[in-house]
């Protein structure tokens, strides 16, 4: 298969959503990482957000499935499928050029699942695939300046991965990647109101309960909201209202996870970069950066100031076009298809 233009292409290839940038043109397509199969058929019904509109709606024969699981490949051939579906609505296609494709990774993934990632989009029709971690990408799109000898934190927050580095004249020094991120919140959530409510709720309601009544600092948020599911004893459809603190007791677990991963990296941070993070703060970005209450909590427990970045869902694909526009000065530090892994 291949590509109408012979452009650099970035992918943000996330768990929760896939954003595509082209070079020259900036950030073309946005959608969640949704496909919809038809297994008595094997056919793909419905991608991205059509797709995301069936998720825990669907008849038998038909699945709405996520094909990648805590910031990696869960399912290759799904995978595949979906990312030709969006870089070709992004791009076009044609018989004459093939791109050079860069798409953001977790900074904790292992070679073999790079390789998955290099395969899946040479299979697509790629010239070369580069691959840049999201904590790289994600400072460059917060406007971080890393190519000074200067001590720059970011704390990526997505749906399935944690990735928390420090990054100075443009490398990673220290980083932890953990495998907590919006999802595990949402699963926390669905596990609580289970547990102490006899409530089974779907992924998308705890989401919601997420996004509009949880805070990781519940003395400044006082919400509540009505959520609906099946009571496990009676089976019968109820309705349950749920508030910040108790949205708080379901997250709190994994909301200190993230708060420990970032400790460690700071503990391991040599002392001159360590006064420069003090100085300039902590940059928060991916969707759950936007987690009510985390910046202040996270400031009280760090004793350092975290902020969260200039729409913090783009800053990984917005970096990720500006190291497009520098690829042919940083290839050699990227892992890609032109060099094993
Ligand atoms: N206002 C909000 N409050 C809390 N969480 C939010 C908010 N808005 C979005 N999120 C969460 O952000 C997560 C998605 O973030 P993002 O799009 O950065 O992830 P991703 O890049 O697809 O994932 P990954 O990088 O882990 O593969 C989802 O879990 C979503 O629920």
């Amino acid at each position: 298969m291949l590509f109408k233009i012979g452009k650099d292409i970035g992918v943000d290839l996330g768990t929760a959503s896939v954003l595509v940038t082209v070079k020259g043109k900036g950030v073309v397509l946005n959608e969640p990482s949704v496909v919809a199969i038809d297994s008595d058929r094997d056919k793909t019904l419905a991608v991205g957000e059509e797709a995301r509109s069936m998720l825990g709606r669907t008849p038998l024969n038909i699945s709405a499935i996520r094909p990648l699981r805590e910031g990696v490949i869960a399912d290759f051939d799904i995978t595949e499928n979906m990312l030709r579906y969006f870089i070709q609505k992004a791009a076009g296609n044609s018989p004459f050029f093939k791109p050079r494709v860069m798409v953001c990774v977790p900074a904790g993934i292992t070679s073999v699942e790079q390789r998955a990632v290099i395969e899946a989009v040479l299979n697509i029709g790629a010239k070369d695939v580069f691959l840049i971690e999201e904590p790289r990408a994600a400072a460059l799109g917060a406007d971080l300046d890393i190519f000074e000898p200067f001590g720059n934190m970011v704390i990526d927050i997505g749906g399935g991965t944690t990735d928390v580095a420090v990054i100075s004249l443009g490398d990673i020094v220290k980083k932890e990647s953990i495998r907590v991120g919006g999802d595990k919140l949402d699963e926390a959530i669905v596990r609580h109101i289970r547990d102490k409510h006899n409530l089974m709720i779907g992924e998308r309601s705890a989401e919601e309960v997420k996004i509009q009544v949880a805070s990781a600092d519940p003395s400044t948020r006082n919400k509540t909201m009505e959520v609906r599911g099946r009571d496990i004893v009676t089976g019968l459809p109820k309705t349950l209202t749920v508030d910040s603190e108790m949205a708080y007791e379901a997250i709190k677990e994994p909301v200190n996870s993230i708060l420990r991963s970032t400790h460690m990296v700071l503990e391991k941070t040599p002392p001159e970069l360590a006064a420069d993070i003090i100085d300039k703060g902590i940059v928060m970005t991916g969707g759950g950066a936007l987690l009510h209450g985390l910046d202040t909590f996270l400031t009280d427990k760090l004793q350092c100031p975290v902020f969260i970045a200039e729409d913090p869902i783009s800053s990984v694909v917005r970096g990720t076009g500006i190291a497009l526009e520098m690829l042919d000065n940083i290839m050699d530090t990227l892992a890609s298809s032109k060099k094993p892994v």
